[in-house]
């Protein structure tokens, strides 16, 4: 294992980067880390500035302004070989075999033979592609394909994963797979960044997000501080006349009337920022609401990104158009 360093915290960090095309900026005083062990999304639009501001971190582009550091210190040959990078641009050597590529990035990242040859057989196995250990890359369907690529990117175990746009291309089935597979990853204890435009992933793996829109960080922090961005509204129903309106305002909450059926009436009580729809329930049987039926609206990720970038740029892909 390498020597302790100055930001064992957080493998990876931009501070304060800047880096422009043709007088634009691609990416415009960036500063985030990813936590020691954790999950973070990196969302932002199309263009946003989300590929560039990981090459940056990997040292592939050199900023105009600002630094990066992997493991505390400049991208460096060392620090290197503890990361994993999926890049954005997709290829394989397609004449090789899926084990003899994986082995390869195995070994260009200090494996010797007979270890990355037999991590290539377990990961293919364990990833369903166990039939096809001697395919050349060429037979592979496209989806195929990149489950191998995202596989070499593991072989050597990183303690740093960065997969830009990981789940783009894989058909609903291969996706589960690849959420699988980042979850063993984080509980081997590698710390994992990636980037994507679908909302749902990030909702279930990511501990943190950071998401830019036109170069620039417009949130930095957990998913509930995310959500939590977007007030809760809450829908309640009471039998008989119960007046809610009037027993909610004494604790504080607005409510509407709805409608009226034959079952009671139906209330939308909107929340205030920091209020939970909990906290309007236990008001509502604190002051005797003979409650029939309580459905709490929570938004969702996709609705706060909306709300942060969604004039940036094209709208984000789903689970169901991608
Ligand atoms: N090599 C380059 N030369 C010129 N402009 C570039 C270059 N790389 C990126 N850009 C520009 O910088 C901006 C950010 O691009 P980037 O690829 O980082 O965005 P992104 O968030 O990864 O987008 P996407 O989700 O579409 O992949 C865009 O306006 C893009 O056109």
């Amino acid at each position: 294992m390498n020597a302790p360093n100055i930001n064992a915290q957080s493998p990876l960090e931009l501070r304060a980067t800047s880096k422009f095309f043709k007088g634009k900026a691609a990416v415009k005083d960036m500063s985030f880390s990813a936590p020691k062990g954790q999950i973070l999304g990196f969302l932002g639009p199309n263009g946003a500035g989300k590929s560039t501001s990981l090459r940056i971190a990997l040292g592939v582009l050199s900023p105009d302004s600002g630094e990066a550091l992997l493991f505390g210190e400049k991208p460096n040959l060392k620090n290197l070989r503890r990361v994993g990078f999926l890049p954005e641009e997709r290829g394989l050597y397609r004449k090789m075999t899926t084990r003899a590529i994986i082995s390869y990035y195995g070994r260009l990242k200090g494996l010797d033979r007979k270890t990355s040859l037999s991590r290539a057989d377990e990961m293919l196995q364990r990833f369903g592609l166990g039939d096809h250990l001697k395919t050349k890359i060429s037979d592979l369907s496209k989806g195929m394909a990149q489950k191998v690529q995202i596989l070499s990117t593991l072989v050597h175990k990183p303690d740093l994963i960065i997969l830009d746009e990981p789940f783009s291309g894989l058909d609903p089935v291969n996706q589960q797979d690849l959420e699988l597979l980042i979850r063993e990853e984080h509980a081997r204890g590698a710390t994992i960044i990636f980037s994507t435009h679908v909302m749902e992933h990030a909702e279930r793996l990511c501990d943190r997000l950071v998401i830019i829109g036109k170069g620039q960080k417009r949130f930095d922090g957990t998913i509930d501080e995310a959500m939590s961005l977007i007030p809760e509204t809450a829908d309640i129903s009471t039998e008989g006349n119960f007046d809610l309106h009037a027993a909610l305002e004494k604790s504080g909450f607005t409510s509407s009337y709805d409608k009226e059926d034959e079952t009671g009436k139906h209330w939308r009580i909107d929340l205030s920022h920091g209020e939970r729809a909990q906290d309007v329930l236990r008001a509502a049987i604190n002051a005797g609401a003979p409650i029939t039926s309580f459905t709490p609206h929570r938004a969702k990720l996709r609705d706060v990104f909306v709300s942060l970038v969604g004039e940036d740029e094209s709208p984000a892909e789903t689970e169901e158009n991608h």
